[in-house]
């Protein structure tokens, strides 16, 4: 990226926001009234960095998926990484308890532990095992360099800041799968069943219950952006854009076989 492209990105007139609303260029509010409308929910962060997010979504690595012609080892790699993303992500459910002033996100935040440590962990070594990777590889595997500076990156991100900041830097793990197994299914190559040996990974993202964490996620968020200043919310942008393009790192991860 150019020194033009990330100076223009720290000028809040380039935040697109969504049309019914104002622009936040420094006269769009000359009176406190109008600055009261100026509220953010979840997509202006997805429209502030369009490019990151589709190449997130759309990736090389979401497409093979996608028409089953993902080679199986990249796709064992990929598996074998997300094992120990899992582990560290339960970190940052317990991270986000501590950051918790209500008692309602505390509670949010103990089910998103729970969910992990009771039954996701589980699936995913039952997924391994369907694909040959046996509990007890799971258990010897190293770090390769793109888990660790995604997963420690929400962490410290989560201790630097507050419980905005964390959910912030975990929303594109939490909104993007959902969206990435909705968008396969608008896309003509993609083939579901038998004839895909991954249509198991996008049946589990496509699930109603996955939608539906990803759906109360947007809604956490949107209730919290509601009332964030234009700083604030430039601030969260860069989070979001680095939690985004290491999700982009971990895919090509899996397609290069990286450790
Ligand atoms: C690299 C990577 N990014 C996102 C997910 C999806 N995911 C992982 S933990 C979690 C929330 C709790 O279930 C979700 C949605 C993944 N598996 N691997």
């Amino acid at each position: 990226m150019t020194k033009a492209d990330t100076e223009s990105r720290e000028q809040p007139s380039t935040h697109c926001l969504s049309d019914n609303r104002l622009y936040d260029t420094p006269n769009a509010y000359p009176n406190r009234e109008q600055q009261a409308i100026m509220t953010y929910q979840f997509d202006d962060l997805k429209n502030a960095y369009p490019e990151e997010w589709q190449a997130y979504i759309e990736h090389r690595f979401v497409r093979q998926l996608g028409d089953g012609s993902l080679a199986p080892d990249a796709f064992r790699h990929y598996l074998k990484q997300d094992y120990l993303f899992l582990i560290q992500f339960a970190r940052a459910f317990a991270l986000a308890a501590y950051k918790s002033a209500t008692m309602s996100d505390l509670r949010q935040a103990k089910e998103g532990l729970q969910a992990i440590l009771d039954t996701e962990l589980d699936l995913h070594i039952r997924y391994c095992s369907e694909w040959g990777i046996s509990e007890a590889e799971l258990a010897e595997l190293p770090e390769a360099r793109a888990t660790l500076a995604y997963t420690r990156y929400v962490l410290d991100t989560g201790n630097r800041g507050d419980l905005l900041d964390l959910h912030v830097a975990l929303s594109p793990c939490m909104v993007g799968y959902g969206e990435i197994a909705n968008w396969l299914n608008t896309r003509q190559e993609t083939r579901r069943g038998e004839a895909n040996p991954y249509d198991a990974w996008i049946e589990m993202y496509e699930s109603d219950e996955f939608q539906e964490a990803m759906q109360s996620e947007i809604a956490w968020l949107n209730e919290q952006l509601a009332d964030v200043s234009p700083k604030r919310f430039e601030q969260l942008g860069r989070i979001f854009r680095d939690a985004t393009r290491l999700e982009i790192d971990f895919w090509e991860m899996g397609l290069n076989l990286s450790d």
